[in-house]
């Protein structure tokens, strides 16, 4: 069964073919350091649903985007797989967008009563009132959007593609056809507005160069004009592009520079620096 794309109360098979409705679908659930943002370093428990409702290009999670992976995970043993870790106090929700899932909100309210630190890494396009400490929010600016150029299945022969979802035809020529929903999804005001009126946050921001600065700038007057709480400079993150070393040689200084130039912070990606783009770290 797909992975849903869209936002439901869904209904997901086990590797053992059990039906789950009090569950997940789990990309990958691993101990690390948090590797972005102002808590970078902080040892943490990762947990990676499966599943996007948008399509960015350079995504470093293919398999939970482009490529969603299918096992689910009930609530139970999510959090016991979690507990294992004994020595970590903090958990970073992520995908995939893991806000398409209402069951992260269950999720959520468990490990709140157990005494985790929340971070829920999202695309900022859907709000849910869970229990959360920081919303790492990373809204797209159009430089993702996966035109029929930048689409990363173009490279991908078909045969091996597996996305049952993905159109005939133009889909298979190449791509593109996410770029229109993308670009009419990425940006939703409100849901942000809420976000940031509720929750402890950070704005950050994925940049390869200096044109993605205009669109940053626009968008966070539009949100200051919108929400009732400030947002500072310190708030709003910029992170280089780059899911290798390799990329990231190219984009960081100049990243770090317009972070100077701005006003804003730099974040790292500490986690590439030190495992490149191997799974689970
Ligand atoms: C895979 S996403 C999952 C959470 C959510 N869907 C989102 O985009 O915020 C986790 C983080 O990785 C960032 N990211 C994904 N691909 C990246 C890349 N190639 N370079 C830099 N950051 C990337 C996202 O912007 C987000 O901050
Ligand atoms: N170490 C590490 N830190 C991270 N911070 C956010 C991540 C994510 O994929 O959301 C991530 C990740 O994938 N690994
Ligand atoms: S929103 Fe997040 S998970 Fe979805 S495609 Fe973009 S970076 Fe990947
Ligand atoms: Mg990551």
């Amino acid at each position: 069964m797909p992975v849903s794309d869209s936002v439901d109360r869904e209904v997901g098979t086990t590797a053992d073919g059990e039906d789950v409705t009090d569950g997940l679908p789990i990309n990958e659930l691993f101990y690390s350091l948090q590797g972005e943002g102002t808590l970078a370093g902080v040892p943490s428990v990762f947990v990676r649903t499966s599943g996007c409702n948008l399509r960015c290009w350079f995504c470093d999670s293919y398999h939970t985007s482009w490529e969603p992976t299918h096992a689910w995970l009930d609530l139970e043993a999510i959090v016991a797989e979690i507990e294992s870790y004994d020595r970590a106090e903090h958990v970073v929700l992520t995908g995939g967008e893991p806000m398409i899932h209402e069951t992260c909100v269950d999720l959520l309210e468990a490990l709140e009563e157990r005494g985790y630190h929340t971070t829920v890494e999202t695309n900022g396009t859907i709000f849910r009132d869970a229990p959360i400490d920081l919303a790492s929010i990373s809204p797209k600016l159009e430089s993702s959007t996966p035109t029929p150029e930048r689409d990363p299945r173009s490279e991908i022969p078909e045969e091996s593609r597996s996305d049952e979802r993905r159109p005939t035809g133009a889909a298979n020529q190449g791509g593109g056809e996410w770029a229109e929903r993308h670009e009419n999804d990425r940006i939703d005001l409100e849901a942000l507005t809420d976000l940031i009126e509720s929750y402890d946050f950070q704005l950050k921001f994925v940049v390869t160069d200096e044109e993605d600065m205009p669109e940053i700038l626009e968008l966070l007057a539009d949100l200051r004009d919108a929400a009732a709480v400030p947002i500072r400079g310190d708030d709003v993150l910029l992170m280089p592009e780059g899911a290798t070393r390799e990329r990231l040689e190219e984009t960081r200084a100049e990243v770090a520079q317009l972070a100077m130039d701005y006003g804003f912070r730099y974040t790292p990606r500490l986690h590439v620096d030190l495992w490149n783009d191997a799974p689970e770290t």
